[in-house]
């Protein structure tokens, strides 16, 4: 008797009791050692514990009050955070919410959250080495209500077998969310229909031509495609429309961008195309786009068909220069082009021979980003750049005459004579020209040009030094000058001062009788040809280092654009702002 064997103060499992009593019927049939294992295995207390606690767990998951209202908590939590930081200052409340929000215990426990509502918790056993019968299929069923949301998942034609197959499950989608249809289940029958020597588009046609509940049969693919979202976020340095992109498997599924958006990466596993969602919209369904490779492809690709064409076009003209897109401003290189000119009176000119297209040779597709958190007293640079006249230096100097103990430029260096009335250290620190070509050689300098035979610079040791003194270092440099900034060491801020449109601008600077940065006296107003040249400037600017601004802000009335500056600098102290991830680290 089935009890005399098992503890009676045990509360046993109905369906372990009836497995049990089974194989004991089934003890007449054979003495086998393996059928005695299985018997002491399932009479065991502790798999009898194990299967109570799954029943229980199992009983807890289907009482939907305990379902996972969301399953991105990790990422409000950020949100929180990063809106409690704008308003530390106002109360301690606040404040001690920030530092305990920040906690990793907290941080760890919503990770962990997150991860059992993404039901990430289910073992990966490995394949049971049983020998199949090959004809043998296990079917599943699985019926979905159709609402105006999308499925969120693509489907395909496998390519050997012919067979329509799932292709993409897209993150937060429905199907995402139902848990019964992966990456790889073969679909047979949509709605009884067989779909068996039909096209993804036939499919797609019985779909939209359904209503209600929608029931798919599906063969089970070997492994299951869902798999916990990664955390990785990143800034797009270009635009994307898969309205007009001919090569995206589905038009539905594709998540338009423009550059300077975050996006947040939710599955990289598919070389040409990944899905993600704008960082904002956490509780989107995510969208395709294409993958840094495939991009980068596709940039190399048309910049190669704009080179045969321009050389078809144009025999005998340079390759070089036509790495930009129709439309685009034409980088020029020489020194006598009008929009390259630059500022006759400036103290630090760049050679022009260093060109420009060469930076916008490197292929800028995404680049990895996380949140900066501002640390007290320790504050990013701040660097204006801009159009050559378009009054960066203006800007730099109003902030620094707003609080001059709190905002700071570097003393520059110079190789040329101190003159009469000067102090070192005031205007100029002066250095001999074999001391300042040297450390210019070592990289020492974040901005560096030559003037009338003499050389004059900004040092990076100056810049460090404004920060560690807790000040703020405003820089006004030449926009070559990005390259060299633009590092984990320094973390600047990068703006991009920008002129109005043209009437604006020729109005606010005649009102305002600004005088022109390109006449060596500073005596007279700016040309029209120069305001041109400005607007030229700063579309070509864009067009090369756009993707690395942080913001832009655009020069029209004086008052308004300095306005936004301050703004600017005051989130700058409080709220952690995305940068290049290697800048976090
Ligand atoms: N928004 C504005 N409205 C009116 N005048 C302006 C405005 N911004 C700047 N200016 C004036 O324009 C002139 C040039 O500005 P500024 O010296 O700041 O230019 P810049 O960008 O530093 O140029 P450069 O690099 O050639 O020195 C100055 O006389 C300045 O007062």
């Amino acid at each position: 008797m089935l009890a005399a064997v098992m503890a009676s103060d045990i509360n046993w499992d109905p369906a372990l009791s009836r497995l049990i009593t089974t194989l004991k019927e089934s003890d007449n049939l054979s003495n086998d050692q393996e059928i005695d294992f299985l018997k002491a295995l399932l009479e065991s207390k502790e798999l009898n514990a194990l299967v109570n606690v799954h029943t229980k767990v199992a009983k807890v998951g289907r009482d939907e009050r305990l379902a996972p209202v969301l399953s991105t908590s990790s990422q409000v939590l950020y949100e929180v955070l990063e809106q409690l930081s704008q308003h530390c200052h106002l109360s301690d409340d606040c404040k001690e919410a920030f530092h305990l929000l920040q906690d990793s215990h907290v941080q760890h426990l919503l990770f962990a959250h997150d991860a059992i509502a993404q039901k990430d918790f289910y073992p990966h056993l490995p394949e049971v080495p049983i020998e199949m019968d090959e004809d043998e299929e296990t079917i599943k069923i699985v019926q979905l209500v159709k609402s105006n949301e999308p499925l969120g998942a693509t489907i395909k034609t496998d390519e050997e077998t012919g067979k329509i197959i799932i292709a993409r499950i897209m993150h937060g989608g429905a199907a995402d969310r139902s848990g019964l249809i992966h990456v790889g289940d073969e679909v047979i029958e949509v709605n009884s229909i067989n779909v068996e020597g039909k096209t993804p588009g036939d499919v797609l046609t019985i779909l939209q031509n359904s209503e209600g509940t929608i029931t798919f049969k599906l063969v089970p693919a070997d492994t299951k495609g869902a798999q916990r979202e990664s955390k990785v976020r990143v800034r797009a340095h270009f635009d994307y429309n898969p309205d007009v992109d001919p090569y995206i498997p589905c038009k539905e599924a594709g998540l338009a961008f423009q550059r300077g958006d975050v996006l947040h990466i939710v599955a990289q596993d598919d070389a040409y195309w990944w899905q993600a969602r704008k960082d904002h919209e956490r509780s989107a369904r995510a969208g395709l786009i294409p993958s840094r490779a495939l991009q980068e492809r596709r940039i190399l690709h048309e910049r190669t068909q704009r080179e045969s064409n321009d050389l078809d076009s144009k025999p005998g003209s340079c390759a070089s220069l036509c790495t930009t897109p129709p439309g685009s401003p034409r980088l020029q290189t020489s020194s006598s082009s009008s929009s390259c000119r630059q500022p006759k009176t400036k103290k630090i000119m760049y050679d022009l021979t260093e060109n420009d297209d060469f930076d916008r040779e490197l292929i800028a597709t995404y680049e990895e980003v996380a949140k900066l958190y501002p640390r007290p007293g320790v504050y990013r640079p701040v660097v204006l750049i801009g159009a050559p006249g378009v009054g960066r230096n203006e800007l730099r100097r109003r902030l620094i005459a707003r609080d001059p103990e709190k905002f700071r430029s570097p003393v520059p260096y110079t190789t040329r004579p101190m003159r009469t009335g000067e102090v070192p250290g005031r205007e100029y620190i002066f250095v001999a020209r074999d001391k300042m070509d040297a450390d210019i050689e070592a990289g020492k300098f974040v901005e560096h040009g030559e003037y009338k035979g003499h050389l004059y610079g900004t040092s990076a040791e100056s810049v460090k030094s404004i920060v560690n003194a807790g000040c703020v270092c405003v820089l006004s440099p030449h926009y070559q000058a990005i390259k060299t900034l633009r590092t984990a060491q320094l973390k600047p801020f990068l703006i991009h001062i920008k002129p109005p449109e043209l009437s604006v601008l020729k109005a606010t600077r005649t009102e305002a009788r600004a005088k022109s940065t390109f006449d060596e006296a500073n005596a007279r107003s700016f040309t029209d040809e120069e305001f041109e040249d400005m607007v030229k400037s700063a579309e070509r600017i864009d067009f090369i280092y756009g993707h690395f601004f942080d913001v832009d802000i655009v020069n029209g009335e004086l008052v308004n654009a300095f306005e936004q500056l301050v703004q600017h600098v005051q989130r700058l102290e409080n709220e952690p702002l995305w940068a290049p991830s290697m800048w976090v680290q």
